[in-house]
């Protein structure tokens, strides 16, 4: 097992470090300090080399020229927070807006624009970095302030599991982190040789500004039907792509898995598991011109060629009953996990 670390640029005034952790199967996973990023899911190719399984940029810059927040950490809420308002402890509160008047992954103080302070660690089988900040009220507008870490450790089983604590002593606060990681398991553009399975009956029905209204819809006979391995890119065609929520069936880490992501012609496997209410696919149906990815060697990327599968409670879990318990009390530590297992197949 092994841990390098590399400064990779000044960007807007951050020193920005990326950390790299091997383990002894070769495969690899780098992070960055700027937006505690995934960068990298590097596993061993037939010959000799490696492939990325996440949509990666080459600089940091890269990832803050585009609203993909790719691969970023999301937090204190990933999701839209409807007006940016809700009632805590009995008491209304309007935090920054960044979409339509809406609250979108944090508004414009989220974890993902922090640089986030970094020490690492390892064991017998594996290997972390432990990133961490004090969210404050005074910086993102939610109430009250906290001390985060977010640890990214991979293992020999070539499993990456992403934890994310807040240990709260001030004031009731909301917490729903995510990891925004996009995938493309293939060599290709698309994610035509792509199969998903969503362990999900229901998926949220949403409004024009992407808000859920409150009603939770049924998959069946529908494109949001991947309760077996469904071929991704004819789902895609037929919804005309996924910016989605789907409500998790009987959440648990030690349970079922939320979704399985295969590419059937190499063989690579992902299996994704979370203690969330949610999972959001999002298939960047609709991409600015001029995104420049690194597996695109130049190119601007195209709409449809990753899917970012986001583990969480359910979206505006604040503002509706049933989504998914978001609140931070007083005195309270609360972790979240999100592992996602490689296997070749
Ligand atoms: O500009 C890129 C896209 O930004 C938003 O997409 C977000 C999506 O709605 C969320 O559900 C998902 O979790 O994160 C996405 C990236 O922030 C816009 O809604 C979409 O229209 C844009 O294409």
């Amino acid at each position: 097992m092994d841990i390098f670390r590399s400064v990779i640029e000044n960007f807007e005034g951050h020193v920005v470090t990326k950390i790299r952790l091997v383990n002894d199967n070769g495969t690899e996973i780098s992070c960055l300090t700027m937006g505690a990023t995934w960068n990298e899911f590097l596993v061993p190719t037939e010959d000799g080399g490696h492939h990325n399984l996440l949509l990666s940029f080459d600089t940091a810059k890269g990832y803050y020229d585009n609203s993909l927040c790719c691969c970023q950490s999301i937090g204190r809420v990933a999701g839209r927070i409807k007006n940016g308002q809700f009632t805590l402890d009995g008491k209304q509160y309007q935090v920054p807006t960044n979409e339509n008047g809406n609250t979108l992954h944090g508004g414009p103080g989220s974890y993902r624009f922090l640089n986030w302070g970094y020490t690492t660690s390892r064991s017998a089988n594996s290997v972390s970095v432990i990133f961490q900040k004090h969210i404050k009220e005074s910086r993102d507008g939610f109430p009250g302030n906290y001390l985060a870490t977010i640890i990214y450790t991979l293992d020999n089983a070539n499993r990456v599991t992403i934890s994310y604590s807040a240990l709260n002593r001030e004031s009731e606060t909301l917490f729903n982190p995510t990891c925004h990681a996009y995938f493309n398991l293939s060599d290709k553009r698309d994610l035509s040789s792509h199969s998903l399975m969503i362990n999900s009956n229901e998926y949220l029905q949403l409004d024009d500004e992407l808000i859920p209204t409150g009603r939770v819809l049924q998959v069946d006979e529908t494109p949001y039907d991947f309760r077996k391995f469904t071929n991704l890119q004819q789902s895609i065609d037929a919804n005309e792509g996924f910016d989605d929520a789907f409500v998790v069936n009987g959440p648990g880490m030690a349970t079922k898995p939320v979704a399985v992501l295969r590419d059937n012609e190499s063989g690579r496997q992902l299996t994704l598991k979370s203690e969330g209410t949610g999972l959001v696919m999002y298939t960047m149906p609709e991409i600015d011109d001029g995104i420049k990815l690194s597996r695109d060697h130049g190119l601007d990327a195209v709409p449809c060629e990753g899917v970012a599968l986001e583990a969480q409670q359910l979206p505006d879990a604040i503002n509706n009953e049933n989504f998914g318990d978001v609140v931070l009390k007083k005195n309270e530590k609360k972790t979240y996990h999100i592992t996602f297992e490689f296997e070749q197949k």
